[in-house]
């Protein structure tokens, strides 16, 4: 983190991109390294620290998909049903011991292994049995209704690569690798502060002036599902030097602070000030609605390990919906980084834009919409408000359409790219 200090972008100046802002973040905010293991079983949400090279092909073994008979393929008539004879039997979980000779199937259960000899398998419900014998119908493709060892995942392949945030598939998968541990990066330690004196906690009567602290719980909930430990650090008052000392005394013992509100222009907006007493400044305002006021700085930090270097923080602003945008595009991001995860876009989905709007060049829009899927095509209408401040227009539209910099006009029909809040928020 230390070269980071040494970068000053757009202090005052012309408003910083979207994209510069993250190209900054992921050249100069150092990946983790570190490792600790852990069992499968508390490795959900982990970042996995080396790769996962395949020590066993998937499946193991070549073995039956289907409950019926195994035989040789070349046994069977091409035009006609084939008589084969019953010879043995073959339950999952026991070695096929027996071989199969010619006009020969043995009984198999799905998932056992193909008897030496076969390649090919027919389903129960298929065929016409009589006595210790079977009739194959013609049709069946050499190899029909049996896996290969391998066939999931070959023996020596990388299974999962180092980055991956490991989820239930991952997990499973590592099962099936035989795989009762794994090195996965240690967990950044992310604190969130909300700033303002007009916020009271929730739960707290509110006084004159006051409105609920919500930021703080909408970050919190949104760090749930990243690899992180996120602890609440509270509200701050809107005072220079307690803020500066806050932040100053969390910077030691956190890998990454988040405060929102307190980050634009106004005497009564520390945030930014306190980075630039304690720390530097490395971007000051984006060209993003909403969101603009946005801040990230280092904040120095002891230490030995990845860690070493200084604290980033991210200053959101505190409009909550300025916050999550915000979030999503410079914080989540940078946690990614810190946690050792790959680049993991948003998600992305093309819609059609049910809704005419203007807006001005050069800064990109986020723009709230619900979606609605009628004949193959997904249109998105807009939230009828714009407000920064509506924290219900969030639990009432579906996703943001991401209007780009260069955009000056959306007209009905014209196709957008919208980020659903379905696995987002
Ligand atoms: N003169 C200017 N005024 C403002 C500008 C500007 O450029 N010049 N920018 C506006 C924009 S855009 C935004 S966004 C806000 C953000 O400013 P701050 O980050 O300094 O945020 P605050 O002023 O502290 O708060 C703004 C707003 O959000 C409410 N808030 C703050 N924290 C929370 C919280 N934890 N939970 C719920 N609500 C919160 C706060 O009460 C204010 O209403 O500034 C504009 N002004
Ligand atoms: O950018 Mo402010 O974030 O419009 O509300």
């Amino acid at each position: 983190m230390a070269q980071l200090s040494d970068d000053c972008f757009a202090f005052g100046g012309a408003l910083m991109s979207v994209e510069d802002a993250q190209a900054l973040i992921a050249a100069r905010v150092p990946a983790a390294t570190g490792e600790d293991i852990v069992p499968l079983a508390a490795a959900r949400g982990r970042v996995l620290a080396r790769d996962l090279v395949a020590p066993i092909p998937l499946p193991p073994f070549f073995n039956a998909a289907v409950d019926g008979w195994a035989f040789r393929h070349s046994d069977l008539d091409a035009g006609a049903p084939t008589r084969l004879r019953e010879t043995g039997r073959v339950p999952a979980g026991h070695a096929a011991a027996l071989p199969v000779g010619g006009q020969e199937a043995l009984r198999v259960f799905t998932g056992a292994p193909m008897p030496p000899g076969t390649d090919t398998c027919v389903m129960q419900e298929d065929v016409q049995r009589d006595g210790d014998t079977v009739l194959v119908p013609p049709g069946l493709k050499r190899g029909a209704n049996a896996r290969p060892a391998g066939e999931d995942v070959a023996l020596g392949s990388t299974a999962l690569a180092a980055g991956r945030v490991l989820g239930p598939a991952e997990i499973g998968l590592a099962a099936a690798l035989g795989q009762a541990r794994l090195a996965v990066r240690p967990l950044p330690r992310v604190g969130v502060f909300s700033t303002g004196d007009e916020l009271a906690p929730p739960g707290a009567p509110l006084r004159a002036a006051q409105t609920h602290d919500s930021n703080r719980f909408t970050l919190l909930a949104m760090l749930a599902g990243l690899p992180c430990v996120a602890s609440d650090l509270g509200i701050l008052p809107d005072d220079a030097v307690r803020t500066a000392a806050a932040l100053a005394e969390a910077a030691r013992d956190h890998d990454l602070l988040l405060t929102s509100g307190g980050v634009s222009t106004g005497e009564e907006d520390h945030v930014r000030a306190a980075i630039e007493a304690g720390g530097s400044l490395v971007f000051w305002r984006l060209a993003v609605k909403p969101g603009r006021p946005a801040a990230m700085g280092v904040l120095p930090k002891a230490g030995g390990d990845f860690r070493a270097g200084g604290t980033p923080v991210v200053g959101l602003p505190g409009n909550p919906v300025a916050a999550v945008v915000c979030f999503l595009h410079l914080a989540r991001p940078l946690l990614l980084r810190l946690a050792g995860a790959a680049d993991r876009p948003l998600p992305r989905y093309g819609a059609v834009a049910g809704f005419d709007y203007r807006k001005k060049a050069g800064r990109r829009e986020y723009v709230r919409v619900t979606l609605r899927t009628e004949g193959g095509a997904t249109r998105a209408e807009k939230f009828p408000r714009e407000g920064a401040g509506l924290l219900s227009s969030l639990t009432q539209s579906d996703g943001f359409a991401e209007l780009p910099e260069e955009v000056t006009r959306v007209a009905p029909g014209d196709a957008v790219t919208v980020l659903p809040f379905a696995g987002m928020l």
